[in-house]
């Protein structure tokens, strides 16, 4: 069970202590969007070369991008820990996973709310996290969608079919009321934003999110 606190909802004047905040995480999960993909724009890869340099923990990169196949390789490039693309804007999300893995990254591949799971299943051996989103991307501190629950299952039971150690990741709307729902269903990576840098302490919003996953975790 791994927390991956989404900076979004941190300072953006002061991302070096707010990673500082989170050392307690497992990762710091970085939303790339730019404009396009998504209605909102926030930060690239001149940034997140910056951020590597500095953060205590790994970054987790959730690219909300167009033409990732183009994009995505720079940051696994620039020893970004994991590279997350979105399907939806992918031309060929299995050639794009295999050159973020030959250059030395975890690859992930998401899926907004609305796009089917079953279609990208032949996918998994290529991959080492699938990421269902559970708002809309785009936008940090909206409603979790309980509905998106029977993919995150699907997805963990496709992964158990297919025998690899691949991470189900759930983002968007994770909280403390939220997350167990999550991890009943099959999720073992969670990103949380405003939950954790809402929070009076980002550190102890951590260490709780990670004590209620275990609670209800799967046991992988
Ligand atoms: O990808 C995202 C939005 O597109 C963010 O990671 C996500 O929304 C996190 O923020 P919060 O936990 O506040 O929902
Ligand atoms: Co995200």
């Amino acid at each position: 069970m791994q927390i991956s606190p989404s900076i979004l909802s941190a300072d953006f004047a002061n991302l070096q202590s707010e990673l500082d905040a989170i050392s307690n995480a497992d990762w710091a999960h970085v939303d790339v969007m730019d404009n396009h993909f998504v209605p909102n724009l926030t930060l690239g890869l001149p940034i997140v070369e910056a951020l590597l340099k500095v953060s205590p923990i790994p970054l987790d990169c959730h690219l909300m991008i167009e033409d990732p196949d183009r994009w995505a390789p720079g940051y696994a490039e620039a020893g970004a820990q994991s590279v997350t693309f979105h399907v939806e804007a992918a031309r060929d999300p299995r050639a794009l996973a295999r050159t973020l893995r030959a250059a030395g990254a975890r690859a992930g591949m998401a899926v907004k709310p609305g796009t089917a799971w079953a279609p990208y299943e032949e996918l998994l051996p290529e991959l080492d996290m699938v990421l269902v989103m559970t708002v809309e991307p785009g936008f940090g501190g909206q409603s979790f969608m309980a509905d998106q629950m029977p993919k995150v299952a699907q997805v963990r039971e496709a992964v158990r079919r297919n025998g690899g150690e691949i991470w189900v990741q759930v983002d968007g709307g994770v909280s403390a009321k939220t997350i167990e729902q999550c991890a009943d269903a099959g999720a073992d990576v969670f990103v949380a934003g405003s939950a954790v840098y809402g929070a009076e302490s980002a550190a102890a919003a951590v260490d709780e999110l990670r004590a209620l996953a275990e609670s209800h975790g799967h046991g992988s």
